[in-house]
């Protein structure tokens, strides 16, 4: 491994296993796990949609509270397995080491930024900050959690973040680059571009569709990745932050079709249908041309052979046909037989199945997990082997066929959007109103003098990374406080719990009478 004092290192200046005033714990990366776990902007968490909203499912459903404490034990679990095996131990040692309390610490943080309404609330927001305020780093849930530990969430009264090692830092960073220029060649634009570098193909020219730090962090996360330098290219996800996003994968992919299978919306006879027809005929499904496909899109087995087909185009690399069928065999047995065959009606033995299922599952694609020392450009060098690798992808297709396109669901998104987005709208009119600059929330206030310093460095340092690609307009002043503002809001509701969302709207509408509540502090 790397020099240890360099993985150690903070950006206060601080490095080494001293103890920092206000941490219990004496390891560096075990004070880093504390800090994350009692920071506001976890306690958060417990109210953030993962898919449905917690205040619409109770406790029955995952929140990104639950969420994230299930991917850092089972990040933990994967690193513990990997450092006792000798060879995987020394693999991982060259690639600048892996520490079970720094992935520990990368699963409780790697949420930290997203915002109300989850996803939903992730492309209502980088859509506002875009097109409402000019922001070519828009929003984006990986690049706000780094911008929560590192400038936005405070600790004690010196410095801006959580001021956490290089080594956890580096480990939230699943895509280590921001979203149009670092690090360059930017990793948009190689031959295969590493899982998330792509732009979107429904906007062209907007950079990454997912990166995990904008423009204002850049210069954290260079420090961040610098013990890693030489032993991973830029582009590359350290170990570490590797073992964290396979966890995030495990854990929502076995998670999210418990939690719809307790509500009751998870059908045995269509989720059977889609999984049996597809086996029954994967030969004539295999010879349909894609328009055929497209024309019997209810036919069951349709969506699932699209899926086949994705995966070859997309991921070549791994996709296997053999490896495909058997995924969907495991998926019927364990998931359709096991699972849903009987309804979930609250009894010792409903619990008992879903425990199993889960359990079972879970242990199953940890130890699918290897270290791999040369992996393809959309792999990273932790990943699961090719059988649960399949699996995976089965998984998450049932979730995203049978739930997640929903129109009941597509129905709360559509009034979600609209909330968020009136938000929005009712703060920025709020900071723009000069009469109200001594009543502004303090919050708000911080945050907008916070996004207007950051933007005048970057003016002076890089102004053609305040434009657009595109674009051309006058970086003058009313347009650099048109982007602070903007900044500003979105770092403001990003920080929001759904229900604060929903509450602070019907106040700054007039809908509510009551003043003083605890729903939300300003
Ligand atoms: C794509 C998508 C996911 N989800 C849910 C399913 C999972 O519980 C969870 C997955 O999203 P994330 O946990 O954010 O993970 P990801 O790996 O897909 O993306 P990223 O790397 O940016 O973190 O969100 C939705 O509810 N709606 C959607 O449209």
């Amino acid at each position: 491994m790397q020099d240890a004092q360099l993985r150690t290192g903070r950006r206060s200046g601080r490095s080494g296993p001293r103890r920092a005033p206000g941490d219990l714990a004496a390891s560096p990366f075990r004070a880093d796990r504390d800090r994350v776990s009692s920071s506001a902007f976890f306690a958060r968490l417990g109210g953030v949609t993962q898919v449905v909203s917690p205040s619409g499912s109770g406790l029955l459903l995952h929140n990104r509270l639950t969420h994230s404490l299930k991917v850092a034990q089972v990040a933990r679990a994967i690193a513990e397995r990997l450092v006792a095996d000798p060879v995987d131990l020394a693999k991982m040692d060259r690639l600048g080491g892996c520490d079970l309390d720094v992935v520990e610490a990368a699963g409780l943080g790697h949420d930290l930024g997203h915002p109300p309404f989850g996803h939903l609330g992730e492309s209502v927001l980088d859509r506002l900050a875009r097109q409402r305020f000019a922001l070519p780093d828009g929003f984006e849930g990986n690049a706000q959690s780094y911008r929560v530990v590192t400038r936005i969430d405070v600790r004690g009264t010196d410095g801006d973040g959580l001021d956490l090692t290089a080594a956890v830092r580096a480990a939230l960073l699943k895509y280590p680059w921001t979203r149009l220029s670092e690090p360059q060649p930017h990793p948009r634009h190689m031959p295969v571009p590493p899982r998330g570098a792509s732009e979107p193909d429904e906007a062209p020219g907007t950079g990454s569709a997912k990166f995990s730090c904008y423009r204002t962090e850049l210069d954290d996360m260079v420090d961040a990745r610098s013990p890693f330098r030489g032993l991973l290219a830029d582009w590359q996800q350290t170990v570490e932050a590797s073992v964290m996003d396979t966890a995030d994968d495990i854990a929502y992919a076995i998670h999210d079709l418990e939690d719809f299978h307790r509500v009751g919306i998870l059908q045995h006879t269509s989720v059977s249908h889609e999984l049996t027809e597809w086996l029954g005929h994967a030969v004539e499904f295999a010879g349909r041309s894609d328009a055929d496909l497209a024309g019997e899109e209810l036919r069951p087995g349709c969506s699932l052979e699209r899926l086949r087909r994705r995966l070859h185009a997309k991921d070549g690399w791994i996709a296997d046909d053999e490896a495909f069928v058997s995924a969907v065999k495991k998926v019927v047995a364990n998931l359709v037989t096991k699972l849903l065959e009987v309804p979930f009606d609250r009894s010792q033995q409903a619990e008992q199945a879903v425990a199993a299922f889960s359990g079972e599952w879970t242990q199953r694609l940890v130890e699918g997990i290897q270290v791999v020392e040369e992996p393809p450009t959309r792999s990273g060098h932790v990943a699961l082997a090719v059988e649960q690798w399949h699996e995976v992808q089965v998984l998450k297709f049932v979730h995203r066929r049978f739930v997640l396109q929903r129109p009941d669901l597509a129905l709360h998104q559509r009034g979600q959007d609209r909330l968020l987005s009136k938000l929005v709208e009712a703060l920025d009119n709020w900071l723009i109103d000069r009469s109200e600059a001594a009543r502004l929330p303090h919050r708000l206030r911080d945050l907008f003098d916070r996004a207007r310093a950051e933007l005048v460095v970057l003016h002076r340092d890089a102004p053609e990374l305040l434009v657009q690609p595109g674009e051309q307009v006058e970086l003058d002043a009313a347009h650099m406080e048109r982007m602070a503002r903007g900044r500003a809001v979105i770092d403001f509701v990003a920080s929001l719990t759904d229900d604060q969302a929903a509450a602070l709207l019907e106040a700054l509408s007039g809908r509510t009478t009551r003043l003083w509540n605890d729903t939300f502090v300003l």
